[in-house]
């Protein structure tokens, strides 16, 4: 299976079934700033709250055949096998489509996901166990303390400036590798090579 980062935003996501997997995965496509529409009767606490506040829409009903018709991603996380396989059944090949008790005709799993500022880690295990991929995923991020936030977004800005620098190919690529040092967890550090590059904006 291949990982990759997908723009969710905006994006029409439905989830069939409003109870722990459903909010599990709410939270997970929310954080991406998907369009989420979630079909179900019955709708678990936290997830009536995420509807009062207008984060999510609430279909009030049970899954019906057309519910999935012009959905980006599609979700299905009943607690009925029968239900769960009728939404696989009613997305097109092309539609994403997450069944909760059917990896196998699932077309992408939801990894361990972990995120410090603009890094995001995510972990699978091809579904051999979500459980030790959500520990290597905490085992990876304890590496990574809130002083990566800033960091991060360091290493952004200096990329984009460096890039547009008038200097040769060669000077470009040893910048952008001297920005990956870690010395540049120091924000004194950082302030100084910001300073450095203004310089040879001029
Ligand atoms: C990583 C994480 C992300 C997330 O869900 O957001 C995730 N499961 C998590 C937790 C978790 N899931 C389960 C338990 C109970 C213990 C156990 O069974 O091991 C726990 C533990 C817990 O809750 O702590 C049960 C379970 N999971 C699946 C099945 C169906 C089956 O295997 O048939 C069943 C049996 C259902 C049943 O009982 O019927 C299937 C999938 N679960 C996946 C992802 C995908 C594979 C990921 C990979 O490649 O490893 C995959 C294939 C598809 C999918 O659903 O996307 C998240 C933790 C991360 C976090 O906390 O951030
Ligand atoms: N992938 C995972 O990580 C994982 C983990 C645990 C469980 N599961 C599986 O996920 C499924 C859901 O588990 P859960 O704990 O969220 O269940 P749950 O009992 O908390 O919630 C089930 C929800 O489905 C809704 N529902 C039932 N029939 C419906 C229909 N016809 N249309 C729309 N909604 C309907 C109910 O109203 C309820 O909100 C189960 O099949 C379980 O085996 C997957």
């Amino acid at each position: 299976m291949l990982p990759i980062t997908i723009n969710l935003k905006k994006r029409k996501c439905i989830i069939v079934g409003g109870g722990k997997i459903a909010y599990r995965r709410t939270k997970t496509l929310l954080a991406e700033g998907a369009h989420l529409v979630v079909i179900s009767p019955e709708l678990l606490p936290e997830l009536a709250v995420l509807v009062e506040k207008k984060r999510v829409d609430w279909l009030p009903r049970t899954f019906e055949k057309q519910d999935t018709r012009d959905a980006f991603l599609v979700v299905a996380a009943t607690n009925k096998r029968e239900v769960n396989a009728a939404v696989a059944q009613s997305c097109s090949p092309n539609q994403l489509i997450n069944i909760a008790d059917d990896p196998e005709n699932s077309s992408f799993y939801f990894p361990a996901v972990g995120r410090r500022g603009l890094l995001s880690v995510a972990v699978g295990t091809d579904g051999a166990s979500p459980i030790l991929a959500k520990n290597i995923r905490n085992e990876i991020m304890s590496q990574f303390d809130e002083t990566y936030e800033l960091y991060f977004a360091f290493v952004k800005i200096s990329r984009e400036k460096i890039l547009h620098l008038q200097i040769e190919e060669t000077e470009k690529r040893q910048l952008l590798t001297e920005i990956v040092d870690k010395k540049y967890l120091d924000i004194r550090l950082q302030r100084a090579f910001l300073e450095q590059l203004k310089k040879k904006q001029r």
